[in-house]
């Protein structure tokens, strides 16, 4: 070139045409605030939770959908006070729409089988793992994007939807090594806390908001519950009430204080049955207190816990009746759930069970020889085209470079394109785990 060269500090030689400044702009080498970089090795612990999660979808006879992860920020616009709403990462773009990123995926399912209306029977069983975003001051310093495995059952009315879909989460568990010891399911239906409120004739227009507040039930002291309580109309009574009654572990009190008559009951009476008969009665429990936090909850609803009481809720979910009409659909029953892919990463580690996710690359082939370049090409396809991995040494590199890079990628053969043998047709192949090394004629290579 023209421009005269001056080797810098590293030895590598600047082209003097261009202003130095250019080098003054070093990128900020990390991700926006909140969010993650997946590099190989995490890539690989995200590739095998999201295959159990895929693997489970599948026995269990769901199909996979996706949605955009950028959707109209109306479908999240719910007056009940939730923190999702107030975390919304929205935005509008440059045709001046209202716009958001997903911090869910229930709605953008809605939205789908709305728009597919009668052409898809039902049921609908469908699954999706997708990342859901969240906007909040950095001062809580949590992660502002996460990606949710969601399983969602459209068009079956009874419990048994909800049993199914606890079924699938107790399989997913137990394939990575989870067991009843470690997690459990709180299980409590909504059903619980409206015919409560409904001794009080308290108005429907309450009912969400009273979920979203008691949901923060442990997480804000209690007195800042009940005046929140007070501020969507529920009288001192019925607050008392429904505090007592949230606090109930066994569904036996709940009759009591409900009679047998009601849903709420029945449902969950329902549900304890189907989960003997599924086997895995061990894994749940009643507990009035679980309400979730998102208002379109109608029916039951339940959580996945630890049970060492260490983190935060691994997975919930529930029945959701009235979401597809309220976004104009037809009246269809549905429930579903979301496992957020952090805590669960959380609970592995502290039970052991992060699993080991090594590179593996078969073979590792390299010419000794810069004119063999091409013969070592001609090996890799060979071995590729017979669904071999090949790790393909593109450059001239010394013997001792290529026993390294095999190493690291724990390469099981290396092939040696040699001058001689190749001359014969023959290749030299060397097993790294035992040193064991042949001569190979190129057409019995396998
Ligand atoms: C533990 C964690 O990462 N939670 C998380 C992270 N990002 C989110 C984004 C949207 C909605 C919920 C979210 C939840």
């Amino acid at each position: 070139s023209t421009t005269p060269h001056h080797p810098n500090a590293t030895g590598r030689s600047i082209s003097l045409s261009s202003p130095p400044s250019d080098f003054a702009q070093k990128i900020d080498v990390n991700p926006p605030k909140g969010t993650r970089d997946f590099p190989p090795e995490d890539m690989r612990l995200r590739n095998w939770l999201f295959h159990n999660f895929r693997e489970v979808s599948e026995l269990f006879g769901f199909e996979e959908v996706d949605y955009p992860v950028l959707e109209t920020e109306s479908l999240y616009i719910r007056k009940a006070g939730e923190e999702i709403r107030d975390q919304l990462y929205c935005f509008e773009d440059k045709g001046n729409r209202r716009v958001a990123l997903r911090p869910e995926l229930t709605p953008s399912l809605a939205r789908l089988v709305i728009q597919k209306g009668k052409s898809v029977p039902l049921p609908i069983k469908w699954f999706a793992i997708g990342q859901c975003w969240r906007y909040e001051r950095m001062t809580r310093g949590r992660r502002r994007e996460h990606y949710q495995w969601n399983m969602d059952i459209i068009g079956v009315p009874d419990v048994t939807g909800e049993a199914e879909l606890i079924s699938s989460i107790v399989t997913f568990f137990k394939r990575i090594g989870i067991t009843a010891k470690d997690v459990g399911f709180k299980i409590s239906s909504r059903k619980v806390l409206q015919e409560v409120l409904s001794l009080y004739s308290v108005p429907e227009a309450s009912f969400a908001k009273a979920c979203i507040i008691i949901d923060k039930m442990g997480k804000i002291p209690m007195e800042e519950i009940k005046k929140e309580l007070k501020l969507v109309d529920l009288s001192n009574e019925a607050i008392e009430d429904l505090l007592q009654v949230l606090s109930m572990k066994s569904l036996t009190e709940l009759e009591e204080k409900l009679g047998d008559a009601g849903e709420a009951v029945r449902e969950l009476k329902q549900l304890f049955s189907l989960a003997e008969k599924f086997g895995y009665s061990e894994w749940i429990q009643f507990d009035a207190s679980v309400v979730r936090g998102l208002a379109y909850y109608t029916g039951i609803v339940f959580e996945g816990f630890d049970r060492e009481g260490k983190l935060r809720a691994i997975c919930g979910g529930g029945r959701y009746d009235r979401l597809l009409s309220t976004f104009g659909g037809d009246d269809i029953p549905a429930c579903g759930f979301g496992f957020g892919d952090a805590v669960i990463i959380e609970l592995l580690k502290e039970r052991q069970l992060i699993p080991e996710v090594p590179l593996e690359v078969e073979n590792i082939v390299c010419s000794l020889d810069p004119d063999l370049q091409g013969a070592a090409a001609t090996v890799a396809t060979l071995l590729r085209e017979k669904g071999q991995c090949v790790d393909l040494v593109l450059e001239n590199k010394p013997l001792k470079w290529v026993f390294k890079r095999a190493a690291r990628i724990n390469a099981r053969r290396l092939i040696l394109v040699g001058k001689s043998e190749w001359e014969r047709g023959m290749v030299s192949v060397k097993i790294l785990s035992t040193g064991e090394q042949n001569q190979i004629n190129l057409d019995d290579l396998q």
